[in-house]
C-alpha cells in the first residue's frame, strides 16, 4: 500500500532529506508540502527540487483538508511544529514529528488528543538508530551510576536548547534514578550558567558552534570510574531510517508515542 505523505518544512536541512526518503521509497508517496512561502506554486519550481512533483500549501489546515495525507512528517520549528501536529490529528492525518522544544504538557496534550481521535502520531527527539540505543544504555547504565552530566554539541543553527535528545535522555534516566542534587552542597556559580540547566538534578550543557551537526555525551561517574556514552550524526542521513520507520509504523498506531525506542525492535 502506498503511503501519502505531506512534508512540513521541505527546505530545511532535515526537510531536504525527508524529501530525498520519499522520493526514493518505492510505497512512499509526497502528496504535498507545508512552507512558510510558494503557496499555489510546486515544489519542482523550487531551486534544488527540479522534476519534484508536489503543490505547495502555506496553510496547513487547507493542505490537509484538500490533500487527505496519511501521514504528515513535521520538521520545522518548535512552534509551526506544535500547530501542524495539532491540526494533523484534527483532520485524521497521523503525525510524524521530528521537530524538538515540545513540552511535557504539549505531549501530554497531544496524546489525549491522539487518543480521542484514535490516530497514531509518533513524536521523536532524535530518529538516528545509534542516538537511540545511546538513550537506552544511558538509562541501562544510570541503575549503576546515579551521578550524571549530559552534554550535548549541535551546529549553530539550532533554535532550541537543551536538544529535544538530552532531555530525552534525561527522562529516560530520571525513569530509573532516584532524584538528587549533584556536586557539593555548597556549590556556587560565581558566573551565571556555568553548571548548566537542570532535569531532575541531572546538569545538561548545551554546546553551540559551526561545524557540528548532532552529538552528545553522557558522562556517568563512580568511585575510581567513569563511563562516557557518546553518540555522533555527521550527516542528516543518519536520521532517515527512523524517519521511515517511524512512518511506516504509524499507520498501525492508535495512539501518540514520543521515542523510537518504543517502535524499534
Ligand atoms: N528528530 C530528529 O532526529 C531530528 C530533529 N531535528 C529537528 O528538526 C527541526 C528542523 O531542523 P532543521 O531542518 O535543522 O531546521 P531548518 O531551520 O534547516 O529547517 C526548518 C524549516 O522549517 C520551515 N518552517 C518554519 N516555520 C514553518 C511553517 N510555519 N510552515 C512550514 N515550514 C516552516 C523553515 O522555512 C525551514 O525551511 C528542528 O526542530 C530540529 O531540532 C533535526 C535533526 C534531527
Ligand atoms: O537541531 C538538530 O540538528 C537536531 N535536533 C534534534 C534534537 O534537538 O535532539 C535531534 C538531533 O540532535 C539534531
Amino acid at each position: 500500500m502506498t503511503i501519502r505523505i505531506v512534508i512540513a518544512g521541505p527546505r530545511g536541512r532535515m526537510g531536504r532529506e525527508a524529501v530525498a526518503l520519499v522520493q526514493q521509497t518505492d510505497h512512499f508517496e509526497l502528496a504535498a508540502v507545508i512552507d512558510r512561502r510558494y503557496d499555489g506554486q510546486n515544489l519542482a519550481e523550487i531551486d534544488g527540487f527540479s522534476g519534484v512533483n508536489a503543490p505547495i500549501y502555506t496553510d496547513a489546515a487547507r493542505c490537509f483538508a484538500e490533500v487527505k495525507p496519511d501521514v504528515l512528517i513535521d520538521l520545522t520549528t518548535p512552534e509551526a511544529g506544535k500547530r501542524h501536529t495539532e491540526l494533523a490529528l484534527r483532520y485524521g492525518v497521523r503525525p510524524v514529528v521530528g521537530t524538538t522544544g515540545f513540552t511535557p504538557e504539549d505531549i501530554e496534550r497531544l496524546t489525549k488528543l491522539a487518543e480521542e481521535k484514535e490516530i497514531g502520531a509518533i513524536i521523536a527527539p532524535n530518529f538516528a538508530v545509534g542516538a537511540v540505543l545511546m538513550m537506552k544504555f544511558a538509562r541501562m547504565a544510570a541503575k549503576y551510576f546515579t551521578d550524571v552530566e549530559i552534554i550535548e554539541l549541535h551546529h549553530d543553527q539550532k533554535l532550541d536548547a537543551p536538544s529535544g535528545t538530552a532531555l530525552k535522555t534525561a527522562q529516560l534516566i530520571a525513569e530509573v534514578r532516584p532524584s538528587k542534587k549533584q556536586g557539593h552542597p555548597n556549590e556556587k556559580e560565581t558566573l551565571a550558567g556555568a553548571r548548566g540547566a537542570e532535569y531532575d538534578g541531572i546538569p545538561i550543557h548545551s554546546v553551540r558552534l559551526p561545524g557540528f551537526v548532532a552529538h552528545q555525551e553522557v558522562i556517568f561517574g563512580g568511585n575510581g570510574q567513569t563511563l562516557t556514552i557518546r553518540h555522533d550524526s555527521f550527516d542528516r542521513r543518519s536520521f532517515m531510517s527512523g524517519v521511515k520507520l517511524a512512518v511506516e509504523t504509524v499507520m498501525h498506531l492508535h495512539t501518540l508515542v514520543y521515542g523510537l525506542e518504543h517502535i524499534l525492535e
